[in-house]
């Protein structure tokens, strides 16, 4: 399972660290849920597990071992707070296709209906589908890779309630075959799902 052991971080740009000895084991069958304010850093938290971005102390551990930058961007997905703003692909094909150039037409459906795009047109510009269609999309791109976390930054901002809703189901079937963390204001929209909760605060992770 992932660990994080008292990561801290502070860019040389920043006035002050945006996490300090930030501490997060991530418990088998549960979705971490990670909750704060705008600004209390939560995109930085899934950026460094990630591998994106680096940190200066502490240490990140996949059972128990540690990883460096580039094993966890082999080991995570992440699915950016609205993600279909960097969709490239002029087709929904050329999206999934887009570093797995040699995806059969069969792999592409297999990936779709598992974020539960079923008859999608392969051939549709990924702009021209529903704002919930283009969020599972952006979650497929990701399954592709096979991550064994996957990292949701507000997989549900910008949505209509009844997509909301679509959302969180599918999040709910993924963690059988995922570890999860979803960071995001509105953590009572996943209070059905089995949580594990925390509050970011002062670059620290607060039990809920
Ligand atoms: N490289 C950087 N240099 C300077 N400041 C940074 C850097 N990265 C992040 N910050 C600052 O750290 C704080 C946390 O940013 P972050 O985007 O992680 O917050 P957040 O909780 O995801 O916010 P939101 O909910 O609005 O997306 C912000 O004040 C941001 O401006």
């Amino acid at each position: 399972m992932l660990s994080l052991k008292n990561i801290y971080y502070h860019p040389s740009t920043a006035e002050k660290p945006i996490l300090r000895d930030l501490c997060l084991k991530f418990k088998t069958g549960k979705i971490t849920i990670v909750r704060g304010p705008s600004g209390s850093g939560k995109t930085t938290l899934v950026e460094i597990i990630s591998g994106l971005s680096g940190y200066q102390k502490g240490e990140i551990t996949w059972l128990n071992k540690t990883l460096n930058a580039r094993q966890r961007r082999w080991l995570c997905g992440l699915v950016f707070q609205f993600p279909e703003r960097y969709f490239l692909g002029l087709s929904v094909a050329q999206e999934l296709r887009l570093g797995h150039k040699r995806l059969t037409t069969e792999e592409l459906i297999s990936t779709l209906t598992k974020v539960g795009l079923i008859n999608l047109d392969l051939k549709k510009p990924p702009e021209s589908l529903s704002g919930g269609q283009q969020r599972r999309l952006a979650i497929a791109v990701q399954l592709l890779r096979s991550p064994k976390v996957l990292l949701l930054d507000e997989p549900t901002a910008g949505l209509d309630w009844s997509v909301r809703k679509g959302i969180i189901e599918l999040i709910a079937k993924l963690k059988d075959k995922q570890t999860i963390l979803i960071v995001t204001h509105e953590p009572e929209l996943f209070k059905n799902l089995n949580t594990d909760n925390y509050k970011l605060h002062n670059g620290q992770l607060i039990p809920q």
